[in-house]
């Protein structure tokens, strides 16, 4: 059976989860989950105060995360959770969009390796790759949200970019990360997305994922 492919927008604070998410889910008609929605107020109201998240606060919110995105695809469960998305648009979604900072690794293959076997999801992630440079100036000139610019230093701090070539021989085939398109994302917001699907179709020429 074909799967239904989740690719998961990730990176750091203003790597443009949201802008790309939402451009990409209007390209492909999928449906578009931002991660940040589904935040507790207690971590909200902690990264609001300029204090990074602890693993212990960010499993259970990736747990959410991967159920609503699970629940979006498994026919004949319905979502409780109040998401900013056109309900049309979860009808036998084709694939699923979502922003999800998932910046360790370990966070990555929570989401990866914790689909339910009954589920046809398949997670893809997409590492929207930003300079530090680059990621400054966004968050400088981004107002009204939440997320301060001297939270950036933290994020970059624990940052575990994806690897998916194995650079030196010595390299361990347990460190590169399969299912993971990197994309250079200091370039413009439409250079960005059509990067993407072109990732995206030469994936298809590739896989036996249902478009
Ligand atoms: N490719 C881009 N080039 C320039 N500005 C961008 C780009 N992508 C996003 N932005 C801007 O950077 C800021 C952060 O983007 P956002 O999508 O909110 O990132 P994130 O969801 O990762 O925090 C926003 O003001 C957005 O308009
Ligand atoms: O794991 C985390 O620390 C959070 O997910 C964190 O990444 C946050 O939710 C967003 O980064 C803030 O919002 P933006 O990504 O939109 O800046």
């Amino acid at each position: 059976m074909a799967h239904i492919p989740v690719f998961i927008v990730m990176g750091p604070s203003a790597s443009g989860k949201t802008s790309i998410g939402t451009l990409l889910a209007q390209k492909l008609g999928f449906p578009f989950l931002d991660g940040d929605d589904l935040q507790p107020k207690s971590n909200i109201e902690k990264m609001s105060s300029g204090q990074p998240l602890t693993d212990d606060e960010r499993f259970p919110w990736l747990q959410v995360v991967l159920d609503t995105f699970t629940q979006w695809i498994t026919p004949n469960t319905t979502t409780t959770m109040k998401i900013n998305t056109d309900s049309s648009s979860l009808a036998s979604p084709k694939g699923i969009i979502v922003a999800c900072s998932a910046l360790k690794r370990s966070y990555r293959d929570f989401l990866r390796n914790n689909v339910p076997p009954n589920s046809r999801a398949q997670v893809w992630f997409v590492y929207l790759k930003t300079s530090r440079q680059e990621l400054e100036k966004r968050v400088r000139e981004r107002k009204g949200h939440f997320m301060k610019a001297g939270m950036l230093q933290s994020q970059l701090a624990i940052l575990e970019p994806p690897i998916i070539n194995s650079s030196s021989p010595n390299d361990s085939k347990e460190e590169l990360e399969e299912r993971v398109l990197v994309v250079e994302a200091n370039k413009s917001q439409e250079e960005v997305v059509q990067e993407i699907l072109r990732n995206i179709e030469n994936l298809l020429a590739t896989q036996n994922l249902m478009l």
